[in-house]
């Protein structure tokens, strides 16, 4: 291989990391979490599952992720926070607009996903909550909210992938509502926050210059990490309060397998919250968490 060969090896390695990093395929994971957990409290309780209303939904999630992510990078160029950001989808294609429609393109097939569902089942209960969380979505980070700048993310992602997505979800399998679909939906809100909460550990001077009060901005690193500790363990107190008051199966206690990431998770970022470098990963530690805690959850559900 001559130099010039290895050199335009090496562009491609690293151009195809930053596209994978700005695509996040990880992320979308909280897609598929709630839609999976909401459909397995209602199997749980009902013994019933209707495959092509899941499909659909999953489909449609991930569109509406898809979405978000796109529209995301896309407001972030209009205030100025993603300048030193290499892996936005906006600053690799140098095209804004074309994202912006590309993303709008993807809200609009999600849409129609959430609408069949609606349509087959005569029912729009679930459009009517898709809806409203997509709004609170939009005042994340759309103008003229542009609520995460307030440092109110984490409050509205709780509500969206928790109560909003979970319920719906569990509504699109049952056409109702139960006490155990909204004790799920609180401990899938919790760790989907949990992953917002970290992704700022890292971003504080950016935030700073760009207005943003997020909530690591608020408290600073080393009383975040603190928090993050307390939030971390609420997902396992949370569950053994829920399931001794009957409001989940003890199945669910599953979920304590996944303590060793939770340790890891909140070790690191108790150790390395102010070195944006190190904490940076923390991110994708609260992904697995995520993941791993869900499926247990999800797994304890199923096999009650
Ligand atoms: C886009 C989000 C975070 C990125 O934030 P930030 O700008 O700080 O990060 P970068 O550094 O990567 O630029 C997530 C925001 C989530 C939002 C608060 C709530 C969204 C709700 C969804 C639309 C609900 C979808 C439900 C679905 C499962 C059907
Ligand atoms: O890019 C990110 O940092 C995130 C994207 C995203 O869609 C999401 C959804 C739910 C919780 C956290 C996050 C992110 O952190």
């Amino acid at each position: 291989m001559t130099t010039n060969q290895v050199k335009s090896e090496n562009l491609n390695i690293s151009s195809r990391k930053l596209w994978l990093a700005a695509i996040k395929p990880p992320i979308y994971s909280v897609a598929v979490i709630p839609i999976l957990a909401g459909t397995a409290v209602a199997f749980a309780e009902t013994r019933n599952f209707t495959p092509n209303i899941c499909f659909t939904f999953l489909g449609s999630a991930i569109l509406i992720i898809a979405w978000l992510n796109l529209s995301n990078d896309v407001f972030d160029a209009d205030t100025g926070i993603d300048v030193n950001k290499a892996h936005s989808v906006v600053n690799l294609t140098g095209n804004q607009s074309l994202i912006f429609w590309l993303s709008n393109l993807c809200l609009l097939l999600g849409f129609c996903g959430i609408a069949l569902i609606c349509w087959w089942q005569k029912d729009w209960m679930v459009f009517n909550l898709i809806l409203l969380c997509c709004a609170l979505g939009y005042s994340y980070q759309g103008p003229p909210f542009r609520f995460g700048y307030l440092g109110l993310g984490e409050i509205i992602c709780f509500f969206t992938f928790g109560p909003g997505a979970v319920s719906a979800a569990y509504y699109s399998q049952t056409h109702n509502f139960s006490l155990a679909c909204w004790a799920v939906a609180t401990l899938i809100g919790i760790s989907t926050s949990i992953i917002l909460f970290c992704s700022h550990f890292h971003q504080v001077e950016d935030d700073l210059a760009a207005g943003k009060r997020s909530p690591i901005v608020r408290l600073g690193t080393a009383r975040g990490a603190k928090v993050l500790a307390i939030l971390t363990i609420s997902i396992y107190l949370g569950t053994t309060i829920l399931s001794i008051l009957g409001y989940l199966p003890q199945t669910t206690w599953l979920i304590f397998a996944s303590l060793p990431i939770a340790f890891q998770l909140v070790n690191h970022v108790a150790q390395y919250h102010d070195s944006p470098q190190k904490v940076s990963n923390s991110k994708f530690i609260a992904v697995n968490l995520y993941l791993v805690s869900s499926t247990l959850l999800i797994t304890g559900l199923v096999i009650s």
